[in-house]
């Protein structure tokens, strides 16, 4: 360890004594503070993990101090500059131009998501920094959603609420309104991971007929859990009445979901992203919407982040658009703050991480 237990007990009430407002440090203790690995927090991230690494002792941070704008590049570019350690989150591209700025002293690299598609492993991994995540945390609170996304498209609730307050809702109407139902269906996953087998056990008591899903390769025990049958893309694409798309965003899946795909879907199928909006070609999305190609979509991620509000995609009533808030629950948001600070102090400190990316 690179500071002593009696100095870090000090430091940890330095730390606990400045949160507490009292203030009063000392020249000396202010000296031992500016001594400590500097650390840079791209966004104000929830309390959780500000209070660990303030608790800690262990490091001095300074925090890009808003949620509602992002940190400018030119400013991240600047802020980074000898730091040893970035706690960062799915809006900053850590690409080779940042690790650059930032100079040797960067060590590691924690960001409070489980996507890492923003951040430039390979430039990482040449330079040794060690690269933390936050998976698990947030299995439930996505799943949840996916499954919230999927009966809100499928059952057509946003074009009904939006009848109901409007007017549209005259007499009671045959087959006004009709969507699709989960019994006796086919779900099919692309891309089987925590996320993935927690959706189907989610939708399992709907009395979903059959789960299939396709990867990069068969994943047996995963699999075997929900009672899911590999097959092909093709098979995926043909089979499914609602397909969920799980699988990280990386240059094999980019815009893997595209008119080859959606011309062997079903017309009646439900199509669902919550992963990453590039897994999607949206030009083909939206032809195979409006043509009538496939039924509905639900999104909850795009390309780009946020879909400017004059996107063709958002004039159709079959296609639902959230803003990235899959994983947006009090309790999930907070304790993927306490995962990336803690992944970040540990790998300060030459430790394990509690879940980190192996390069
Ligand atoms: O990657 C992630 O963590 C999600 O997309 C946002 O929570």
């Amino acid at each position: 360890m690179w500071c002593s237990r009696v100095a870090l007990r000090r430091l940890q009430r330095v730390a606990a004594a400045s949160l507490n407002g009292t203030g009063g440090l000392t020249s000396t203790m202010q000296k031992e503070m500016s001594t400590l690995p500097r650390v840079y927090v791209t966004r104000q991230i929830p309390p959780e993990g500000l209070k660990i690494l303030r608790e800690s002792g262990q490091v001095q941070f300074e925090l890009w101090d808003s949620d509602d704008v992002p940190v400018p590049r030119k400013e991240l570019l600047q802020k980074v500059k000898g730091v040893d350690a970035l706690l960062c989150v799915l809006t900053e591209k850590i690409d080779k131009e940042v690790l650059d700025a930032a100079g040797p002293n960067l060590k590691v690299v924690s960001t409070m998501s489980v996507g890492f598609d923003h951040l430039s492993l390979e430039e990482l991994k040449k330079r040794g920094i060690r690269v933390g995540y936050t998976p698990d945390v947030l299995t439930d609170a996505v799943a949840e959603l996916t499954v919230a996304l999927l009966l809100t498209t499928s059952r057509r609730l946003i074009e009904a609420t939006h009848e109901a307050k409007t007017g549209g809702w005259g007499t009671w109407r045959t087959l006004w309104l009709c969507g699709y139902e989960l019994a006796d269906s086919t779900v099919g996953i692309l891309g089987l991971g925590r996320i993935g087998v927690a959706i189907a056990e989610r939708l399992a008591p709907f009395k979903v007929k059959k789960f299939i899903y396709t990867d990069v390769a068969p994943r047996p025990e995963l699999a075997r859990a929900i009672n899911a049958e590999y097959v092909s893309m093709d098979e995926l694409a043909k089979q499914s009445d609602f397909l969920a798309v799980c699988c990280a965003l990386t240059p094999e899946t980019k815009e893997v979901c595209n008119k080859n795909l959606f011309s062997k879907m079903k017309k009646t199928s439900i199509f669902i992203n919550t992963s990453r909006g590039g897994v999607v070609n949206q030009d083909d999305l939206y032809e195979a919407l409006s043509s009538g190609q496939i039924a509905a979509a639900g999104l909850d991620v795009t390309v780009p982040e946020p879909l400017p509000t004059s996107h063709p995609l958002f004039t159709l009533k079959n296609c639902v658009i959230l803003p990235h808030i899959a994983s947006a629950s009090y309790s999930t948001r907070g304790a993927m703050s306490a995962l990336a600070a803690n992944n970040l102090l540990l790998g300060l400190r030459r430790e394990p991480m509690i879940k980190e990316i192996k390069l």
